[in-house]
């Protein structure tokens, strides 16, 4: 298995992207974690940049231990001697020195003509190897450079003593088998390279960067430039973590590893996610919070049975949480029963049917379905009063700051059929209990009227509670829906059920004792 060089610029290049900036404690947690993860070179900053920085690459040279640490410069003497100012408590320093080479560049932004940027690499990497024994060129906009002017720029860098020499798709704009092919071109051209490590350095401004840095790992590259979550300059950088996972799970294809710890991929993503404030898309591969979250029926049907049908690589390798069977409106019952059971509930046939059912409806009406959601489904299904005796079949209700409320109420009872009376009332909710107080009949007094949010958010599920009083008889009802109305209805005719239910069972009791006095005598 090759090793191929991992150099993270998460610090400089992924401290580049608009709007995040790192203090220096902050710089130096990450740089901690990213060699605990197994990098080789750290770049942490651009010394010459600003105080803030020079002083960040500096506390990184002199704490962290066991990998190169690098500074960024540009090919100019200040600058190269600031990088060294910053690095020399560095256990192994390394000076990045850069300068474009593209003809974009060198005209518009540099002013400078091709033989004087070849001068210019030449002095810089002199100089930068008078302070360190390891100098890294980087060939800014290398992607569209002339691939011969490229050799030559390599050719002077080996001469002048870089051991590394990048080769950088600074805007993104390669293909994979061009990517390929520049450096294959390169390695074959160049006299005097044999010891250069030719190192690939990607942006993803056409979403292209791992596929381009594979590319390039297979045309026999050596070192590996990205930032973890693929932060950096406009769409950032190859995502490591996920260069490192192709790598792990395609090795028959690409037969190199970066040497990573993978286990500790999640925690570095979440510290740089966490500092920088750069929000990791769910649906980012490896990190993201879907990446092993499986959301429909058949998918989970299959996950349950054999992981593998669905998943390539097992979450924990990464050290992430478990595979999630996300619960939604794509799910079956199979997922539905093993979420359940895991909840501490047993249901089959008719009874798994039923709460399944439910769980459906409201996955039409709820973006996410949460553990609360379903355990109000389970609570309300077990404590079911409407088998006794009244049903909801429909409610309509209008309200409003001028009128009256008013509410039409369909019921369903067993016996009857369809029952249905209109009600006015002081609000919408007196209007709906005097409508099912017409059709029941049942003369009872409100103790109390709880409305509870079950979860966050506009599409929440409401929790209802009311306590009825009918004579001597108190009960309790309880609705949940995403509906706040429809839950007081709910809820209030489960009072009534109950009330009806505790008669029943009162006359029982009472007929119970009669039974018993009368044989007594008999
Ligand atoms: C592809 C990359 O990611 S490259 C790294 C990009 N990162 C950064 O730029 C972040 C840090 N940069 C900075 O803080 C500032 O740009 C500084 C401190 C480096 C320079 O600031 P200023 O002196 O104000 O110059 P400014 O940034 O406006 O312009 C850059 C100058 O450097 C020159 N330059 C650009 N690249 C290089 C290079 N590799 N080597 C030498 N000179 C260079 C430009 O031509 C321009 O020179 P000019 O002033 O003669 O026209
Ligand atoms: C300085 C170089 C390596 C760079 O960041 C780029 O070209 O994108």
């Amino acid at each position: 298995m090759r090793k191929i060089d991992v150099f993270d610029t998460t610090l400089r290049d992924g401290e580049q992207s608009p709007g995040v900036s790192l203090t220096q404690e902050e710089k130096l947690e990450i740089a901690r974690q990213l060699a605990r993860l197994g990098v080789d070179i750290i770049e942490a900053g651009f010394a010459a940049s600003s105080k803030g920085d020079f002083e960040a690459v500096k506390r990184i040279a002199n704490e962290v231990r066991g990998v190169s640490i690098c500074s960024l410069s540009r090919s100019v003497q200040s600058d190269i001697e600031q990088a060294w100012e910053a690095l020399k408590g560095a256990e192994h320093p390394r000076i990045h020195v850069f300068l474009a080479t593209s003809p974009i560049h060198m005209q518009y932004k540099l002013r400078m003509t091709p033989e004087q940027v070849l001068e210019q690499t030449d002095a810089a990497v002199r100089l930068a190897r008078k302070f360190v024994s390891d100098v890294e060129f980087s060939a800014e906009d290398a992607g569209r450079s002339e691939p011969d002017f490229l050799v030559k720029v390599a050719e002077v860098a080996a001469k002048a003593g870089a051991t590394v020499f990048n080769v950088p798709d600074t805007v993104g704009y390669l293909t994979p088998a061009e990517y390929a092919n520049l450096f294959r071109y390169i390695r074959e051209n160049a006299k005097g390279i044999e010891n250069l490590k030719l190192s690939a350095h990607c942006h993803d401004d056409l979403g292209l960067a791992a596929a381009n840095t594979l590319a390039a790992i297979e045309a026999g590259i050596d070192q590996v430039e990205g930032t973890i979550n693929g932060i950096g300059e406009r769409a950032g950088n190859v995502a490591l973590e996920e260069v490192a996972l192709a790598l792990e799970t395609r090795r028959n294809i690409y037969q190199a590893t970066f040497g990573f710890d993978l286990s500790q991929i999640a925690r570095t993503s979440r510290l740089v996610s966490k500092l920088t404030g750069m929000v990791v898309q769910p649906n980012k591969a490896i990190v993201g919070a879907n990446a092993f979250a499986h959301e429909s029926g058949i998918h989970q049907d299959g996950m349950l049975k054999e992981k593998s049908t669905y998943e390539i690589i097992r979450p924990e390798t990464v050290g992430m949480a478990d595979t999630k069977l996300v619960l939604g409106k794509h799910s079956g019952r199979h997922a539905f029963k093993d979420h359940i059971t895991s909840l501490g509930y047993e249901l089959d046939g008719e009874a798994l049917n039923v709460v399944f059912r439910k769980f459906k409806e409201l996955c039409d009406k709820k973006k996410y379905v949460t553990d609360e959601d379903i355990l109000s489904l389970l609570l309300e299904y077990e404590v079911d009063s409407s088998k006794v005796a009244y049903r909801l079949e429909y409610m309509q209700v209008s309200c409003g700051t001028q009128g009256i409320p008013t509410a039409t109420i369909g019921l369903v009872d067993d016996e009857q059929g369809l029952l249905q009376e209109a009600a006015v009332g002081n609000g919408a909710f007196d209007a709906i209990s005097n409508a099912i107080d017409r059709i029941t009949g049942e003369q009872v007094e409100l103790l109390h009227y709880q409305i509870d949010s079950v979860t966050g958010g506009h599409d929440a599920l409401a929790e209802v509670r009311i306590q009825l009083r009918q004579g001597e008889i108190v009960a309790n009802g309880r609705a949940v829906s995403t509906d706040t109305l429809e839950a007081g209805a709910r809820a209030y005719i489960d009072a009534i059920n109950r009330i009806i239910m505790k008669r029943m069972d009162t006359f029982g009791r009472e007929y119970r004792r009669l039974k018993e006095q009368v044989n007594l005598h008999a």
